[in-house]
Parts: structure tokens; C-alpha cells; sequence
């Protein structure tokens, strides 16, 4: 006998991430400890066939989920928008196609739960937002990683104080692939699909920022902060972003409270993990340091499962904490299990990552590519809605061809 409320999944495509929160959604959350919940994926939709969406049920749904609960796969978005057994879509395309995608499920009236970056600007994320709130819709940026225990733990030392004022925040994630492994067409380093590291990598740096500065003040004290400077470096074929620098400086937050916070963000596709980042002598990716301390995080960031605390007082001894992955979930059913129970209670935003601070983010890296001079093509940063999206990949694919 069970109380979970069971929530019914729609993927929004059938790419790496979709395959990965599927097989997430779909471990019994009772692994981790969760028996409000059930998830079950009861559709899903590739825009490129429906022989695509139909190997995806076959290979990631069914055999977790089992024949009795069925997954209609659909051919187009449009339709799988439109299942009245859907409770919530995923949206698991590229950056560059979000906004269509979320104004897609949004005006059929689904709450939506789409993924990192949450819009190509701020301009389409206020869009968002305005959409859902009209609608009274649920809306969430899937920032997995702040729905890790580790993140709670460490949003929580920050504001029991143990590391005293935040002064500086350091962090990076790097990942050593460099950009000549993919093809030019490839999300990762093709602007047409807003690619680069700026907002695929590099907004696991701000997301650390944001949650340990701005989302551990209370509410009416968090401000956005200003981008003191940026550089980054052009990958020399499609001229997306490979490296990005960004200095960033959060305001005072009251009078008797922080001072100014700054903080350092960087992201670089040529520059390695640190490969002993499981030994004693790993750097930390992000370092939290207060006037009392400092709190250090190893990478990689957006999967981190281990910090440690090191005290300005050193009678006190250095505190590791370490974190597993129950069930041998990947890390993204945490935020599954949020985004369920908050659409679930009639909650229109995550506390984890509220609209105002997914916003907040993506001023941020408009300010820095607008310093930087890195520009997309209007048709992906456009609020305009709807643009038939596959008229301009067809058209993108056909330059593709004609480039090469
Ligand atoms: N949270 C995390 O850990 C991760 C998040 N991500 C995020 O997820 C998103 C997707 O990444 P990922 O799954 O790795 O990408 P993939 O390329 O593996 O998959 C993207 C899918 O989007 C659909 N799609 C629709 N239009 C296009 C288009 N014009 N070009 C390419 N794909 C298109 C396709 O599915 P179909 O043909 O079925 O419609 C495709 O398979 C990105 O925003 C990325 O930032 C990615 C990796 C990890
Ligand atoms: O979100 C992500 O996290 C892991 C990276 O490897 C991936 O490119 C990115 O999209």
C-alpha cells in the first residue's frame, strides 16, 4: 500500500539528456529515501520521426517502466503537447531551441520543466515567465545540481554562519574536450544551437556563484551583480565562445550585513578537470571563502560528490563530507522529485531556483557576450513566438552542407 502521487513525464526530444533523465525519473525513488512520489514517462516526441521516438520508448522507457504503463511516442512536438495524459513536459533540446519549445507546452497549458540554459537571453526567460505566471503554470530551469544534497549542505554552512561573510567566490568547470572533437555542427560549438562554452558549461560557474552569494541571503536582500569585465575566446571555426572569464561583483546586501562579494567565474573547453580531483592533493573547483573560512567544492561541478570545510580557526579541524548517488541515479532525480512535488502543491516555481534568479543568470551572460561581442543569430534570440523552428534547421542544415 502506497500514498505516492504519480506524476506522467512528456519528453520533449530523444537526445543524451532526455535518455539520462528518463532512466533517472524511472529509478524507484524509494532508492533515495522518496515515497510521496512516482514518476512515470507516458509520452514522449522526437521532431526528427516517429520511428525515433518509437526506439526511444523501446530502449529507455519500457524496459524500466514496463509494458503495463504504456509511452505513446509522437513524430512532432506538437502533438505530444497535446496528450491530455501528460502532466508535465521535459524540455531536453538545445539551448537555442528552448524558448520555442517552452512557449510550445506553455500556451497547450503544461507546466514545463526545461533544461539548462534556461532561454538564449533574458529577454525570452522574462518571456517565459510572464507566460507561465498568466497561465498559472508550473516552470522550472532543470539546475539539477542545486537538488543535490551536497549543494543543500553547503547553501546551509553558508548561512549558519560557519564560514563567517562571504567575501570572494571562485568557480570553474572545464572539461578538457577540446573543441575540434565535434563536428561544427555539434551543439557544443555551433552558434546556430546557441553553442559554446558560455552557456553549456559555463553556467555551472554561475549557478555556484548564484547559490552560494545570491541564494543564501534571504529574499528581499539578493540583488543581481554587476559584470565587471569578461573575455573570452573565439573556437576558430564557428566563432562560438571556447573560453569565457567573468569577474562579477554582488552589492552590499544591507547595511549591517555583507559587504560586496565578488566572485570568478570561468569556463574552458581546452583546460582539463583536475584529474587527482578524487586524491588529497585535488584543487577545488569552487572555493567559498568568508571571513571565517572557507568551504571548497572538488568537481566537476555540475556532478560534485564531495567538500570539505577548512576553518580560519585552525584548532578546528578540517570537515570532508562526502555524497553518493543512491540507487545509481545520475544525479537528476532530485530535481525530478522537486519539480513533481511543487507542480503537485499547486506551486508555480521552485524555492531551488526561483524565475527571478534564472532571469538574474541569463542578464548576466547577456552582459557578458554583449562586452565580448558574441552574437547569435536573430532567429534564436528572438521573443518572437512561434518560429517555425524547422524551416530554419533545414536551412541551418543546408548552409551546413554547403560550408563543408
Ligand atoms: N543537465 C545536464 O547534465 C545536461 C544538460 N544538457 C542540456 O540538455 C540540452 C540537450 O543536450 P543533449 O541532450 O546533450 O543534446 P543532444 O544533441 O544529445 O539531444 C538534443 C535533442 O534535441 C532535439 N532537437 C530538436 N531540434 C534540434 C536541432 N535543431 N538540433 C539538434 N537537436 C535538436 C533532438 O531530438 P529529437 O530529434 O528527438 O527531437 C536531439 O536529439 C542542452 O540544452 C544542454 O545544455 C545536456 C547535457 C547534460
Ligand atoms: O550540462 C552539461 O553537463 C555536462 C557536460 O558534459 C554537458 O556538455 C553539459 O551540457
Amino acid at each position: 500500500m502506497t500514498n505516492a502521487k504519480t506524476v506522467r513525464w512528456g519528453m520533449m526530444a530523444t537526445g543524451g539528456i532526455v535518455r539520462t533523465m528518463t532512466r533517472d525519473l524511472l529509478i524507484d525513488p524509494k532508492t533515495r529515501g522518496v515515497d510521496d512520489i512516482l514518476h512515470v514517462v507516458t509520452a514522449a516526441a522526437s521532431s526528427s520521426s516517429k520511428q525515433s521516438a518509437e526506439e526511444y520508448v523501446e530502449q529507455c522507457v519500457t524496459p524500466m517502466q514496463g509494458k503495463e504503463t504504456p509511452c505513446i511516442p509522437y513524430g512532432t512536438y506538437e502533438e505530444l503537447v497535446k496528450d491530455p495524459n501528460v502532466d508535465i513536459i521535459y524540455v531536453g533540446t538545445p539551448h537555442s531551441h528552448h524558448y520555442q519549445n517552452c512557449m510550445l507546452a506553455l500556451t497547450n497549458n503544461k507546466p514545463v520543466l526545461c533544461e539548462k540554459a534556461i532561454t538564449v537571453n533574458a529577454a525570452q526567460a522574462r518571456t517565459l515567465v510572464r507566460e507561465a505566471k498568466q497561465r498559472n503554470l508550473f516552470f522550472m530551469e532543470a539546475e539539477w545540481t542545486r537538488y543535490f544534497p551536497l549543494s543543500i549542505a553547503v547553501r546551509q554552512k553558508i548561512q549558519q554562519g560557519q564560514i563567517g561573510e562571504v567575501v570572494r567566490v571562485s568557480a570553474d568547470l572545464s572539461t578538457g574536450e577540446a573543441p575540434e572533437i565535434y563536428d561544427t555542427g555539434h551543439r557544443n560549438v555551433n552558434k546556430d544551437l546557441a553553442g559554446g562554452a558560455l552557456l553549456d558549461l559555463g553556467i555551472y560557474s554561475l549557478l555556484w556563484i548564484f547559490q552560494t552569494v545570491y541564494h543564501t541571503l534571504p529574499k528581499d536582500k539578493r540583488k543581481p551583480p554587476q559584470v565587471r569585465g569578461s573575455t573570452m575566446t573565439p573556437e576558430p571555426r564557428t566563432g562560438a565562445d571556447e573560453s569565457t572569464t567573468i569577474l562579477l561583483e554582488f552589492p552590499v546586501s544591507s547595511p549591517t550585513g555583507r559587504r560586496n562579494t565578488h566572485a570568478i567565474a570561468t569556463t574552458a573547453m581546452r583546460v582539463h578537470f583536475d584529474h587527482a580531483r578524487e586524491t588529497e592533493s585535488a584543487t577545488p573547483a569552487v572555493r567559498v571563502q568568508g571571513d571565517k573560512g572557507e568551504i571548497q567544492v572538488f568537481g566537476p561541478i555540475y556532478r560534485p560528490s564531495r567538500f570539505r570545510v577548512i576553518h580560519a580557526d585552525q584548532s578546528k579541524p578540517i570537515e570532508v563530507y562526502s555524497f553518493g548517488f543512491p540507487g545509481g541515479t545520475h544525479g537528476m532525480s532530485w530535481e525530478g522529485d522537486e519539480a513533481a512535488r511543487c507542480m503537485l502543491a499547486g506551486k508555480l516555481e521552485s524555492e531551488g531556483m526561483p524565475w527571478e534568479e534564472s532571469v538574474a543568470i541569463m542578464a548576466v551572460t547577456d552582459e557578458v557576450r554583449r562586452q565580448c561581442g558574441l552574437v547569435y543569430p536573430e532567429l534564436i534570440e528572438t521573443t518572437d513566438y512561434p518560429v517555425d523552428m524547422k524551416a530554419r534547421d533545414a536551412a541551418v542544415k543546408r548552409e551546413f552542407i554547403n560550408r563543408n
